[in-house]
């Protein structure tokens, strides 16, 4: 029999034949552009990309909605293929739902809830320490007399990790393998490096082959082929990435000095409960590449973020330090307990994720199973993005949503958390999201209490402030600013160098 539609479609704009509305479909900044779509369609809209269904939420009730009380159904991932040709499959981001996903998803949720990620504090305090102390000598060294940081083209030209960048990669690599980064020159930091490259060169998630997976089959002299010579050059490195670490692992397991860490747990319990398969290590093993991939740079863009968020509004940067001079006395640098001390330090975090989403599309879900939503159609395999942009300027939620303002999460007025907008929704929310909110807290309380992030000068004396521009793909970050990171004081300088 025919197949009937049960429902009509959520609005969209108009589709042309054969490719539906795909010249509709936003592709520059497309969180932006949905976002103003959703003005004119409403808070769930539906598009036809060559055959392909894809549905964009756009209120928090909508996300809500669907991807939490309805996760049953909404819980799958589309296919990533680029993703796929690199070797960079198996591992919990990408997986479709079913038992493999679960088996991936609790290796995860065991080690880092709430309560399980408290061990890993006193490594993100030391590296916290070790940025600091590379931001004072880094400042030294570029200007000697005013011991200013000068955040420029550093991170994204130089392809070498930074400060904040070699931050994130440290604290990931020490708690997935137990290996301590201590120089610039470590291998790890090589695997890691390499493996940014081939990221970035994957770019945006919904690319042409993702629409078109059949162009995958096309030779490599093919006009418009990059991807066969960029899927063989790329997936020895990913190779890399998932091999090295984790053979270094079980020779230290086997001669006994391995450190305890995510890796050595898991292989550890595995044992205990009656030896592990080649199956089960090859799972662990996956699920240990993957934390570098979802935690490092993640962790690290939100970071950036909140340096330029800090130098755009210089007053919350000084409520929030005056905040921290009151519970630290000017006399140490703060630490995890200090952090119910510190109510509007947490609040410009939280304002933020909400105005500035790491992740500024979500990453996309997919749906298992046919679905009606207010009387819409929602048909089996559609793709649903819930953009985080629009989800942060949600004005049934937030009131005057574009103005930055954290007072607004503290009472009287307290409004909802941005959870989801920074970290996903229901059965595939971030399982790293306690760990890497106490990455972000503590590198943005420490930077705070002993630094401050001013405007640059220009060669007439006066302040640069900076358009930002923003670097985005399935994560958004600012691209290189000029801005200076300097000591508030030289009593702040001594703590950083006693360090
Ligand atoms: C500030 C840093 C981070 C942000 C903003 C962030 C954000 C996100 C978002 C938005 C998602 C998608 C959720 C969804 O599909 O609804 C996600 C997934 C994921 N994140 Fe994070 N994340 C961060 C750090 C981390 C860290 C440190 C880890 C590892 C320990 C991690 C591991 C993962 C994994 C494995 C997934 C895939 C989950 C799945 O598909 O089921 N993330 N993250």
């Amino acid at each position: 029999a025919r197949f009937r539609q049960p429902a009509p479609f959520p609005p969209g704009p108009p589709a042309d034949p054969l490719i539906g509305n795909v010249r509709a479909f936003p592709t520059r900044d497309p969180h932006l552009g949905l976002a103003k779509l959703a003005q004119q369609y409403g808070d769930v809209i539906y598009f036809n990309i060559f055959g392909k269904h894809v549905v964009v939420l756009s209120s928090q009730a909508a996300a809500s909605d669907l991807l939490e009380k309805r996760s049953a159904i909404y819980s799958s991932r589309p296919r990533f293929t680029i993703h796929e040709m690199i070797g960079w499959t198996d591992q919990l981001s990408f997986l479709p739902y079913g038992s493999q996903f679960h088996k991936q998803r609790k290796l995860f949720q065991q080690t880092f809830s709430r309560q399980g990620c408290l061990a890993f504090q006193p490594s993100q305090l030391s590296q916290t320490h070790a940025l600091l102390k590379k931001i004072l000598q880094d400042s030294a060294r570029y200007q000697d007399h005013v011991r200013e940081y000068v955040l420029h083209e550093s991170w994204a030209k130089a392809k070498r990790l930074t400060g904040f960048t070699r931050f994130s990669t440290a604290v990931i690599m020490e708690i997935t393998y137990g290996h301590k980064i201590k120089s610039d020159n470590d291998p790890y930091v090589k695997c890691a490096e390499d493996t940014n490259k081939v990221l970035m060169g994957v770019g945006h998630s919904a690319s042409i082959l993702d629409l078109l997976p059949a162009l995958r089959y096309t030779p490599s002299w093919f006009p418009g082929n990059w991807f066969t010579k960029f899927a063989r050059e790329s997936a020895p490195v990913i190779q890399h990435l998932r091999d090295f670490p984790f053979k270094q692992v079980r020779q230290q397991m086997a001669s006994g000095t391995a450190a305890p860490c995510f890796t050595t747990m898991h292989i550890e319990e595995l044992d205990r409960n009656g030896g592990a398969s080649p199956e089960d290590l090859h799972a662990v093993k996956i699920a240990a590449a993957q934390m570098w991939a979802a935690g490092a740079e993640t962790t690290w863009s939100t970071i950036l973020n909140l340096v330029a968020i800090m130098l755009l509004h210089p007053d919350a940067q000084r409520k929030a330090q005056a905040e921290l001079d009151v519970v630290l006395g000017g006399r140490r640098l703060p630490d995890f307990a200090d952090r119910d001390s510190l109510p509007y330090l947490e609040a410009v975090l939280l304002e933020a994720m909400r105005l500035h989403p790491t992740a500024p599309m979500g990453v996309p879900h997919s749906t298992t199973a046919d679905d009606i939503y207010r009387g819409m159609f929602i048909p089996k395999g559609t793709t649903i993005l819930a953009n985080s942009t629009a989800l942060g300027m949600d004005a049934g939620v937030y009131r005057d949503p574009a103005e930055f303002r954290p007072e607004r999460f503290l009472p009287p007025q307290s409004e909802p958390l941005p959870t989801g907008i920074a970290f996903g929704w229901g059965r595939r929310m971030c399982p790293g999201r306690h760990l890497a909110d106490a990455s972000v807290w503590i590198v943005v309380a420490s930077l705070l209490a002993a630094f401050e992030i001013v405007p640059a000068k220009d060669e007439d004396g006066q302040n640069i402030i900076p358009e930002i521009q923003w670097v985005n793909a399935i994560t958004s970050h600012p691209a290189p600013f000029p801005c200076v990171i300097r000591p508030r004081s030289d009593a702040a300088a001594q703590l950083v160098a006693q360090l």
